[in-house]
């Protein structure tokens, strides 16, 4: 018998099956990970399929080392998965397959030593002879069972007292396979009666997954219209036919309050993957997936891995949500498109679902691709009022502070009815950048091409891309002059501002430089929802996931931020934005107000957004897109080369530009192709690095795929980094 094994060495020459032998007696299975020979050492690699005949001579096959775990890795479903991410996405089989894989697989299952009192008195005796004894059995009579790691760190004692209470029988001590994370007691929740709309999704999606086929939803349905409500129930189907679910959120939704509504339905059979586990926790995870311990599995985007035997449905909430995409690493997949795939492969019924769908999503919907299920209505409540603020003409009103006139007012009312107050900025910081008054220089990071942010509190200058920091002078390091000028603000500022203003509102602040701490983030949101703070101001960490009935009024200090970035998303992000954290208003008894600060009143992006009108905002972009020929009317590929040399760096930009454009040319399809470049990237240098860009477009996937291939196995000098993002969702 022979295994066909891939191995874990990351080049394009080492990219293809090898044949090894089963040595006899050997219990291989299929999706094992093994150790093998390969050029006088053992590397490891993964069994994709097993053999009785083989073209190779037999006498130069070798044998398979030793099998690494003893239970199979991938099933053969999955297997096939990482043949699809490794076509579609351009990556070794290596790196597909190790995506799929859970890290920290390689640490092993994990024990630990727990102690538990065997007595119900101390005697006493023991006080005086053995105080240190007496101490931990006390100790041990209000907690245990208890780690033994964690109780010689408490008592600060030496594990040979462990030892002596073991021998004199006070004591076990036993090893115990643990898992790492556990979701705490909740009280447990029942089905809401659903509402009209909430029931026609249901029973459609619900009829797809007694079918047993793969189908594709768009669940389009209005911020507060009770899209969670059916998630839960279609869990609920599909747990009771037997199946296993996956839902999918965006980190910054997957709030204890997101958390506490699936644990509260689904008890212990819910397995939570968020990315503040440890690989060691997320092996857990991922363990009592395999072992059919759990049958739900809430997370973000590698949660779409989780190893169901038999899996029946994927949720994906907030669908438009761009973190879906691994953009950082290799391989540059987008869970969205893998949770398709797996479904295709499992039969599988997959539910998209946002207020705000992405333009593509949307398109498909209209095209008959996604079927479209729509809830309009806000479950008893009505949607908030919005109104929009011009800032010009603010200004040229006289009022040169951060808040309109209309703003200012709603927020001392809303101090006084005792209601809260959500201020939204999507910029941390306290400018965004400082310049010198008298000779315009402005402090820029010595690493990258960007101007430095003001940070009010510690008083430093700081880099948001790789985190330099400065102190802030007094004084002008070019000229001298003592006169800086604040340009831009950041949440900092508008904390400040309302400190000011408002000297007895209670205020707490989310944004990056308030959550660096483990738990701060749950902190936040808590001590606001018990309504410890009056107004809560933060960046986009606040737009999702937060239900709190007492917040009437949500200010958007300047809605512009992400209108202007370089980018043809920015539209889309900033509605998508502004509905979100509108959408955050009134979602209690009370009505929500909702103002939008702006200079760009007349933007359709705005417009849509103060009529909370989806389909009116994708009308119009949807135009724009067909017009300039940009997703979904096509499909983008980034190429960015980068290195410390920006001469060397241009040049090999040329080279990868010209191979593009050889090899559009002689294709014989007459698709749309466009290659644009080369140019420095919009963020031309970062940590030292320059970045010079090629953009493809095409309408044809395949041409993109064929490109990035040759591109990536072209030979570079050994500083030039290539990467190659097809689809990409940042162009930065
Ligand atoms: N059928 C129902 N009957 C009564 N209350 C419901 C029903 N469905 C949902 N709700 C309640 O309505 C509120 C809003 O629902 P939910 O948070 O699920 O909406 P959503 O569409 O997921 O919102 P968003 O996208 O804005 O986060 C919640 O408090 C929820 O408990
Ligand atoms: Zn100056
Ligand atoms: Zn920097």
């Amino acid at each position: 018998m022979f295994a066909e094994v891939i191995v874990d060495i990351k080049s394009s020459n080492t990219d293809r099956v090898y044949t090894y032998k089963i040595p006899e007696g050997m219990k291989l299975e299929v999706g094992m990970r093994v150790s093998v020979p390969f050029k006088n050492r053992f590397i490891e690699g993964y069994v994709i399929s097993i053999t009785e005949q083989t073209s190779y001579p037999v006498d130069k096959i070798k044998d398979i080392h030793k099998i690494l775990d003893n239970y199979s890795v991938f099933d053969e479903k999955m297997i096939e998965l990482a043949k699809w991410m490794k076509d579609y996405y351009k990556c070794y089989f290596s790196e597909a397959l190790q995506t799929i894989m859970p890290v920290g697989i390689k640490r092993g299952e994990k024990k630990v030593k727990i102690v538990r009192i065997n007595i119900s008195e101390i005697p006493d005796e023991l006080c005086k002879r053995a105080p240190k004894q007496y101490e931990v059995l006390h100790y041990l009579q209000k907690r245990s069972p208890i780690r033994l790691s964690e109780l010689v760190k408490i008592l600060n004692i030496d594990y040979a007292i462990i030892k002596s209470l073991q021998k004199k029988g006070y004591i076990k001590v036993y090893e115990e396979e643990i898992h790492r994370y556990s979701v705490k007691d909740i009280e447990r929740s029942q089905p809401l009666v659903l509402k009209e709309e909430q029931e026609k999704a249901v029973t459609e999606v619900k009829k797809s997954m007694e079918k047993d086929v793969f189908e594709k939803y768009l669940l389009f349905g209005v911020t507060g219209s009770g899209k969670t409500e059916v998630y839960l129930q279609l869990i609920d189907e599909c747990i009771k036919s037997g199946k296993s679910a996956i839902v999918l959120v965006p980190e910054i939704s997957l709030t204890p309050q997101t958390i506490e509504r699936f644990v509260s339905r689904f008890g212990n059979k819910v397995a939570v993957i968020h990315s503040g586990l440890s690989p060691g926790e997320r092996f857990d995870e991922w363990r009592k997936v395999k072992n059919g311990v759990v049958d739900v599995v809430v997370g973000v985007r590698n949660a779409v891995f989780a190893p169901f035997k038999n899996l029946g449905l994927i949720i994906i909430d907030e669908e438009h949500e761009t973190t879906y995409k691994q953009s950082d690493m290799r391989p540059k997949y987008n869970a969205k498109e893998v949770a398709e795939k797996r479904c295709e492969l499992e039969n599988a019924v997959l539910v998209m679902a946002s207020a705000t769908p992405s333009l593509e999503t949307y398109y498909k919907a209209t095209k008959g691709e996604y079927k479209l299920l729509r809830l309009t209505k806000r479950i008893n409540v009505s949607m908030p009022h919005i109104e929009v603020v011009n800032m010009s003409d603010e200004l040229a009103r006289g009022n040169t502070s951060i808040f309109s006139r209309k703003l200012f007012s709603y927020i001392k009312e809303n101090l006084q009815k005792k209601e809260q107050t959500i201020l939204f900025l999507n910029r941390r910081g306290y400018s965004s950048f400082v310049s010198c008054r008298d000779c315009g220089y402005v402090p820029k990071c010595p690493n990258c091409d960007i101007s430095l942010t003001y940070h009010f509190e510690d008083k430093r200058l700081v880099c948001h891309y790789c985190g330099y920091q400065e102190a802030m002078r007094d004084t002008c390091p070019k000229c001298g002059s003592k006169r800086i000028r604040y340009l831009g603000i950041g949440t900092e500022r508008v904390e400040n501002d309302i400190k000011k203003f408002f000297p007895k509102a209670r205020v707490l602040r989310m944004d990056v430089d308030t959550t660096k701490k483990k738990g701060s983030h749950e902190k936040i949101f808590y001590d606001f929802r018990s309504g410890k703070a009056d107004i809560l101001i933060g960046t986009q960490m606040i737009s999702k996931g937060f239900d709190i009935p007492n917040v009437t009024l949500v200010g958007v200090i300047l809605a512009d931020i992400t209108l202007n970035l370089p980018d043809f998303r920015s539209s889309e992000r900033t509605f998508q934005l502004l509905t979100q954290v509108a959408g955050r208003a009134g979602r209690g008894e009370k009505p929500g107000r909702v103002v939008i600060q702006t200079y760009e009143e007349d933007h359709y992006s705005i417009i849509a957004s103060k009529y909370q009108n989806y389909v009116r905002f994708y009308n119009e972009e949807i135009k724009y897109r067909e017009i300039f020929r940009y997703p979904p009317f096509s499909h983008l590929m980034n190429i960015v080369i980068s290195g410390e040399e920006e001469e060397e760096v241009k040049n090999i930009a040329a080279n990868v530009y010209l191979m593009c454009q050889k090899i559009v040319n002689k294709l014989q399809n007459k698709s749309y192709n466009k290659i644009l470049g080369p140019a420095p990237a919009p963020i031309r240098k970062i940590n030292n690095r320059y970045r010079w860009q090629v953009i493809l477009k095409s309408e044809d996937r395949n041409v993109l795929v064929d490109i990035a291939e040759k591109v990536q196995t072209m030979k570079y000098p050994k500083n030039i980094r290539i990467s190659v993002d097809i689809d990409p969702l940042n162009i930065m």
